[in-house]
């Protein structure tokens, strides 16, 4: 009996065993594609017949650019899953997986400790205002001259946590070691052992109330922009803003101005808008912490996002369901 086909698209960097593993239950390949033009044309030259379930990488987007409208009706008629290496699957276009009757899934847990643990980074690190300090140390000024402002304690202040899922419920709890008092918006509100008592508040309460904002949302059509001039104007002024769920949740040109106007006093980000490129008004701004999407890059965490896609890939081949199917399709 032929075996389904599993393509890879991206690399394995970690969970070698298991991803040869699968081999013994569906047959392994590889694009010879490296760019989304030769991938589409590989598609439908009809070489990649009998792949039932894609595994993808966040940065194989590079060469096969968007699961959009345009790939994703050029994949083989035999493709039913895309499992996704990410939490965050916005480069996959979900209603167009729907419409073709493809399921997705994401790798939701794994992510949470070590994004969580970032996001903690640059409070700490917008609040003391380090990149001015570490950028005069290294350019052999010591704390600059004049020293750096003095930085605010977390201890005390109010965090808002905009998007309350595994990263926020794990932020939430790292911010209250550091005697912050949590609050967050969501679409619903949580019973209070999944929120951990943290106070449910509306959009405008939390952006006018905040001390801190930490953005753990996913991005998609309702949340792209989210964050732009007129809700950077219901914050306090003085606000620390710290995104690292997607760039494109905030307005960037935006952000910039409310940076320059002093009415946002420092940021930081580990996610841009246009990644790999940032714009300038970032870069030239001392205010600003920045990681070049950072979130999971740890040993750990990486080798748990790939065993827990492979395992949704097993499961698909296995039982014809994923092991962790995303929110939009979990009904379906
Ligand atoms: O950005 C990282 C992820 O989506 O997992």
């Amino acid at each position: 009996m032929t075996k389904p086909k599993v393509l890879l698209l991206g690399e394995i960097e970690h969970a070698h065993e298991s991803w040869n593993s699968l081999s013994n239950i569906a047959e392994l390949v590889y694009p010879r594609a490296r760019t989304r033009a030769e991938f589409l044309d590989e598609c439908r030259s009809g070489d990649l017949d009998g792949v039932v379930a894609i595994y993808r990488t966040f940065a194989s987007v590079d060469y096969t650019g968007r699961f959009d409208e345009e790939l994703v009706p050029a994949l083989p008629a035999s493709v039913k899953f895309v499992c996704h290496n990410g939490a965050g699957y916005d480069q996959v276009d979900v209603h167009v997986c729907t419409k073709r009757g493809i399921r997705v899934s994401n790798t939701p847990t794994a992510v949470d400790d070590a994004t969580a643990d970032v996001t903690m980074f640059l409070i700490l690190g917008a609040l003391r205002g380090f990149n001015i300090s570490m950028r005069a140390l290294r350019g052999g000024q010591w704390r600059g001259h004049p020293p750096p402002p003095l930085g605010r304690d977390p201890e005390g202040k109010t965090l808002g946590i905009l998007g309350m899922g595994g990263i926020g419920k794990n932020l939430r709890r790292k911010a209250e070691a550091f005697s912050m008092r949590v609050i967050y918006h969501n679409r619903e509100k949580l019973s209070d052992e999944l929120s951990g008592g943290a106070e449910y508040v509306s959009f405008a309460e939390l952006l006018m109330t905040s001390d801190v904002i930490s953005l753990n949302l996913p991005l998609n059509d309702k949340t792209r922009h989210k964050i732009s001039t007129r809700e950077f104007e219901m914050m306090k002024k003085g606000v620390v803003i710290v995104n690292t769920a997607r760039g494109a949740i905030i307005d960037e040109e935006a952000l910039v101005k409310a940076l320059d106007s002093g009415h946002v006093a420092s940021v930081g980000l580990d996610v841009y808008e246009n990644e790999p490129s940032i714009h300038p008004g970032l870069l030239a701004n001392d205010y600003v912490m920045l990681l070049p999407h950072m979130g999971t890059w740890t040993i750990e965490t990486q080798t748990a996002m790939e065993e827990w896609t492979i395992s949704n890939v097993r499961a698909a081949i296995e039982t014809g369901a994923l092991r962790s199917v995303i929110p939009e399709h979990a009904a379906l």
